[in-house]
């Protein structure tokens, strides 16, 4: 049975006494940093000049350095910048500065588990996964709650590294919810296949596929919105309290029997053998030497994928409509 650890089990006082340097200041590393620094540890923000995330730390009341002064500082260093940056950016700034018997973290093992970050051997290696956006690891640790974390030990020079993964997993807000022991394999195959298969890839094309069906057969645009977008995060919230059932539960029975009689007529045999496919290329790295080649050419694809999702019409349309909805601040 996996074994789950709680705020009982992680002592934050382990990071007493120590800098911790948080590489980036963006979804993630705004979350870290401020989590961090709430629960008493001394941290530092990592960036580069010019960077635009520099005053919103500093205005924040966090200290800020270039990244190499960042990690000179630092007993525990945390990479937080996008993982297609981190490999140079450790090259550069990082590795020079380390020192031995500090800890190298990570918040996703893209890097490590495919080659792109080779960690010197006297150094500790932790991950801290938070499995969600960084803007929820940081309105939940504000409401007292937290987002559930994975950690994984990669290398442990000191002894103590699997505790002090789990102080920082603490520090986060982690613990309040619950962290999981796992690998770096294990963590970064699952999120690359989770992102892809159900929640990112999965779920917008399910919501577009949706809206254009309806678009299409003459329904007006507004409707299929509500229908197809904006209630997907109410019927979630209530699968993420409670359960599929709970969602059942709460919806009617002539939902639940559509449920039942429409879902496997959606996600087919042909689907899951498509998700299959889906995880074989995240696991024999196909999917992270695309992403990594698609980078070095400067992102063609993406770019030109990004502007035509972003002219959607349920893009245009949804922007209209959330104008009146004044709480959905983003
Ligand atoms: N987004 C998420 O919720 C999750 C992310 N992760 C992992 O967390 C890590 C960070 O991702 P994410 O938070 O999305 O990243 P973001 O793109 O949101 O933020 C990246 C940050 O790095 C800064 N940055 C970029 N280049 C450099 C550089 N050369 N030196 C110093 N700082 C730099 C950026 O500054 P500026 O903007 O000024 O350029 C920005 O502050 C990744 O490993 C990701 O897989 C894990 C779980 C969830
Ligand atoms: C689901 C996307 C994610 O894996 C996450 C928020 O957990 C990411 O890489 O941003
Ligand atoms: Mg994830
Ligand atoms: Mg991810």
């Amino acid at each position: 049975m996996t074994k789950m650890y709680y705020e009982n089990d992680c002592n934050l006082g382990l990071l007493e006494g120590k800098t911790v340097a948080v590489i980036g200041y963006g979804s993630q590393g705004h979350a870290h940093a401020l989590n961090l620094h709430e629960s008493g540890v001394d941290v530092i923000v990592g960036l580069y000049e010019g960077s635009k995330s520099w005053s919103l730390a500093e205005e924040a009341g966090l200290k800020v350095a270039i990244a190499a002064e960042a990690v000179a500082a630092a007993d525990v260093v945390m990479m937080l910048v996008n993982d297609e940056k981190q490999a140079k950016l450790y090259r550069e700034s990082v590795e020079p500065n380390l020192k031995a018997g500090n800890y190298l973290a990570f918040a996703h093992g893209f890097n490590v588990h495919f080659g792109q970050i080779v960690p010197p051997e006297d150094v500790n290696v932790f991950m801290v996964a938070p499995k969600g956006p960084g803007h929820t690891v940081r309105s939940q640790y504000e409401k007292g709650r937290g987002v559930p974390c994975l950690v994984a030990v990669y290398q442990d020079v000191t002894g103590n590294t699997k505790d002090v993964a789990l102080a920082y997993a603490a520090g986060l807000g982690g613990a309040r919810a619950g962290i999981i022991e796992t690998t770096f394999e294990e963590e970064t195959e699952t999120d690359l296949f989770g992102e892809q298969a159900v929640l990112c890839g999965g779920v917008t094309e399910l919501i577009k596929a949706g809206f254009d069906t309806l678009v299409e057969a003459g329904y007006q645009p507004e409707v299929a919105y509500f229908e197809c977008l904006h209630e997907m995060k109410l019927i979630v919230d209530m699968i993420n309290q409670g359960g599929l059932s709970y969602m059942r539960y709460s919806v009617s029975d002539t939902a639940e029997y559509g449920d039942y009689t429409a879902g496997k007529r959606i996600v087919t045999e042909d689907t899951r053998k498509e998700m299959k496919k889906i995880l074989e290329e995240v696991q024999d790295g196909s999917f992270a030497k695309n992403w990594i080649l698609e980078n070095q050419a400067n992102r063609p694809a993406f770019s030109a994928k990004r502007r035509m999702e972003q002219n959607h019409p349920i893009e245009v349309v949804g922007k209209e409509l959330r104008k009146m909805m004044t709480w959905l601040k983003k």
